[in-house]
């Protein structure tokens, strides 16, 4: 492959390809979930992101000589077929985990859940469960983790232990062979035993969840608030799980544009290490990340006053206000079940929501003003991410 004549071709959802690969040759976007072999013939570079199933059937007889996907998990990369061709291949750890943890507490917002003083088991300890696991420990919340392959982590317990707690959250990886695999890891009896009244959030992989099991037990009466953004048999979901919990979204915990835009930009780099290209340094990558990013060169943005008020709990609601302007997953929520209940079949909604994703930042690009609030208060949204004016 040579600079400047390599033909790549991309997911259509891949933001910024052309500010971050244009220097390197032709770009053909496509859409991931219907990416053929014979729409890769002439490909040198191949950049999906995890709604395609990239293997032998996909890639056998083209000369892709790259892979690339802007994701962090790869469970739709067949990376042993791939590394038994030598194709090199990359994805991109942690792009998105901040996001993820954004998601995370947004959510507990949109529930008038108070995260304080409650007990947190994270199942999937890396990128994402590590980034909430140090937020909730600088938040002074207890946790208790499950991640079979982490032997230092001070919170390491059983996953019957971690299923116990207050509020429950699923980052690990769909891992279907090997010895601790995933896909319906979370079954009925881990399901069952959970304490009534608790929160499971499901922010990894759909089927580490067995998704029936789940039906069942809330079609039974389980007392269980549940906070689903990853399905099985996405994009076609089962609809009765979705009326069935009380926040369901199209699995966009990651979507931040910040996220987004690091998947493109962490891709981009791993080509150029693999073309033996220099690395650009950093101001060189913001510049290019800049030519698509006009929020952030208008500067901060900044949040209304909180909604005044004190409740029991103290200045919880205007903690959640302010974490809900800048993210609140019940708008995603509302567009899942408009697209679940419009004609079309929801699988078409649930992809078409992805694909028209509205632009989503994260909060280090807010500044809000602390009048009012408690000085806990500051510091626990200082501790999620918020900036003061
Ligand atoms: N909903 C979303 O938008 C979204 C966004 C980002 C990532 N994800 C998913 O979340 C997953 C985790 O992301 P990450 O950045 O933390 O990945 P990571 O690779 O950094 O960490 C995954 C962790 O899971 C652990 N793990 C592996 N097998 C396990 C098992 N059987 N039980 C419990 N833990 C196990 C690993 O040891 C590792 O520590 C990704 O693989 C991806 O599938 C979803
Ligand atoms: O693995 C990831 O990074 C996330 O699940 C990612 O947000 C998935 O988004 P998609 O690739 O399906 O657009």
């Amino acid at each position: 492959m040579k600079a400047g004549r390599i033909r790549i071709v991309a997911d259509e959802n891949i933001p910024a390809v052309e500010q971050y690969f244009g220097d390197l040759g032709s770009i053909q976007r496509l859409p991931g979930r219907t990416m053929t072999r014979a729409q890769l013939q002439d490909a040198d570079v191949l950049l999906v992101r995890s709604v395609t199933q990239v293997d032998r059937a996909l890639l056998e007889g083209t000369r892709v000589a790259f892979v690339g996907s802007c994701t962090i998990g790869t469970d739709h990369l067949d990376t042993h077929w791939l590394d038994s061709q030598a194709i090199p291949w990359s994805a991109a750890p942690g792009c998105n985990a901040n996001s993820v943890v954004e998601y995370v507490f947004c959510a507990l917002a949109a529930l008038g859940r108070d995260w304080r003083g409650q007990r947190f088991g994270i199942v999937g300890c890396g990128n994402v469960g590590g980034l909430l696991q140090r937020r909730l420990h600088g938040l002074g919340n207890a946790c208790r983790v499950y991640d079979p392959w982490q032997q230092a982590n001070a919170d390491l317990a059983t996953l019957e232990e971690v299923m116990a707690q207050d509020v429950v959250c699923l980052h690990a990886p769909l891992v279907k062979g090997g010895p601790h695999p995933t896909r319906h890891m979370i079954d009925a009896a881990h399901l069952g035993a959970m304490q009534d009244g608790a929160v499971l959030i499901s922010a990894g992989r759909g089927a580490v969840v067995d998704n029936s099991a789940l039906l069942a037990l809330l079609e039974g009466g389980k007392p269980l608030t549940t906070v689903l953004d990853v399905w099985e048999n996405e994009p076609a979901i089962n609809t009765a799980l979705l009326a069935k919990v009380d926040i369901g979204t199209p699995h966009i915990a990651g979507y931040s544009h910040d996220g987004k835009l690091a998947g493109t930009r962490m891709v981009r780099e791993a080509l150029s290490r693999a073309l033996g290209l220099p690395a650009l340094p950093d101001s060189g990558w913001a510049e290019v990340a800049g030519a698509g990013e006009a929020a952030t060169k208008r500067g901060p943005l900044t949040l209304s006053p909180p909604a005044s008020g004190k409740d029991s709990t103290g200045d919880l609601a205007q903690m959640a206000d302010l974490l809900l302007q800048m993210y609140d997953p019940r708008a995603d929520d509302r567009r899942l079940r408009a697209a679940a209940e419009a004609q079309l079949p929801l699988a078409q909604g649930f992809d078409r929501l992805r694909r028209e994703y509205p632009r989503r930042l994260e909060f280090s690009h807010y500044r809000a003003g602390a009048a009012g609030l408690d000085s806990e208060s500051r510091r626990q949204l200082e501790i999620l991410g918020l900036k003061w004016n």
